[in-house]
């Protein structure tokens, strides 16, 4: 898709049903009058359901345990489950939860048969993976110490240096042996995207922990400074994958949104010439065919190692990759607070280019019509 044709929405793929997958809808659970308590018990700390096989977060059952009636408080942790499920299944629709079981049998599948070659990335040891101008910085946790180490391009854009080359090397081998292992044993994958044919979904074959700490301890802090305005500071979870560029591999990205808040994408390498990135503007989803104004364009060439941070609303596409490979983190960080609000208004003046734009010509055409008013006034008064 040319970067002047329409923006596409860059999703995730839905889990391919396996052929003995069991597709039957769940038996729905009967709805008793269970409810929840508005405000949370604060100093009840709640069970760790880390270890159960539930079709939600095990994040969710924790943080809802607060909200228990106070006689559901001190029962059993199955009691418990039991009675928070029945809340939580009245809110998600069947077709969403089929969704949601499926994906999470899809990647117990992947985790019971990959062996992983490099252990060491699969907890995080910010040491290694690190650079240490950004270690300091996120250490420090100011607003100077991140302005300190990013460039701002143009408006929005951040990037700064932030991958050692020893860890980039080890998650680019790391995705070459998942790929090799899932062509030797014929598992069928999904990609990372609707738009994609090549890269892999790091959260499915064991990285989800370490990228859910990446989010949460070295990425917020930072958008909750640069996205402060787009659900920075309460980003709550990811989709964290690779895209590879080249021969036998994908070409170029078309003109796009990412379905994220705030998006991290790292270059890991290797030696490629093209691929750089093009920008064309932030937009809500009302605007976001409409057109460039000439200080939004703004391209990137990538650079092993470093780091772009943007607003996943910040439409972007890449150019060819012409010669080598290219092997891509990115990082979709995503807000549900952010995304519910969002639900009650109309209209994003602060970061929406379009609605910015139209909110000033209102008021100019309102300043203008109170000036002929009084203009009008003073003629009729003098006369
Ligand atoms: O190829 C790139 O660097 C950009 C990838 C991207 O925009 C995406 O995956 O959403
Ligand atoms: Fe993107």
């Amino acid at each position: 898709m040319s970067q002047n044709g329409s923006v596409e929405h860059r999703t995730q793929p839905q889990v391919p049903p396996s052929a003995k997958e069991d597709t039957a809808p769940m038996p729905s659970l009967p709805t008793l009058m269970h409810s929840l308590r508005v405000s949370p018990k604060i100093d009840h700390k709640p069970d760790s359901y880390e270890d159960l096989p539930l079709e939600f977060s095990h994040l969710l059952f924790s943080s809802l345990e607060q909200h228990l009636p106070l006689h559901m408080l001190n029962t059993s942790r199955e009691a418990k489950i039991q009675y928070l499920r029945n809340i939580v299944h009245r809110y998600l629709p069947d077709s969403e939860r089929i969704r949601v079981q499926r994906h999470k049998e899809y990647r117990q599948r992947i985790l019971m048969n990959y062996p992983p070659l490099h252990k060491e990335i699969y907890a995080m040891h910010a040491e290694n993976f690190f650079v240490s101008s950004f270690l300091q910085a996120i250490r420090d946790n100011k607003e100077d110490s991140f302005r300190s180490i990013v460039a701002e391009p143009t408006k929005g854009i951040y990037t700064f240096e932030m991958l050692q080359p020893h860890f980039c090397e080890m998650l680019a081998s790391e995705v070459e042996h998942f790929e090799r292992w899932v062509h030797e044993t014929k598992f069928r994958i999904m990609r990372p995207n609707t738009m994609n044919q090549y890269g892999a979904v790091l959260d499915d074959f064991g990285l989800e922990t370490m990228l859910g700490k990446l989010m949460n301890d070295f990425i917020r802090p930072m958008a909750r400074v640069f996205f402060a305005d787009i659900g920075g500071s309460t980003l709550d979870s990811h989709h964290g994958f690779v895209v590879e560029y080249g021969i036998n591999r994908d070409v170029e990205l078309g003109f796009h949104v990412d379905d994220s808040e705030v998006t991290l994408n790292v270059c890991l390498g290797k030696h490629f010439s093209g691929g750089e990135l093009f920008f064309r503007g932030v937009r809500c989803d009302e605007h976001v065919n409409t057109e460039t104004l000439q200080e939004e364009i703004f391209d990137y060439c990538h650079v092993p190692g470093r780091a772009v941070l943007h607003c996943g609303r910040h439409r972007h596409g890449a150019r060819a990759t012409t010669s080598g490979n290219r092997i891509n983190l990115i990082l979709w960080c995503r807000s549900s607070a952010f995304r519910e609000l969002k639900k009650y208004q109309t209209t994003f003046p602060s970061w929406c280019g379009e609605c910015k734009r139209k909110k000033k010509e209102r008021e100019r055409t309102s300043i203008a019509a109170t000036k002929q008013e009084l203009l009008k006034r003073e003629v009729r008064s003098s006369s």
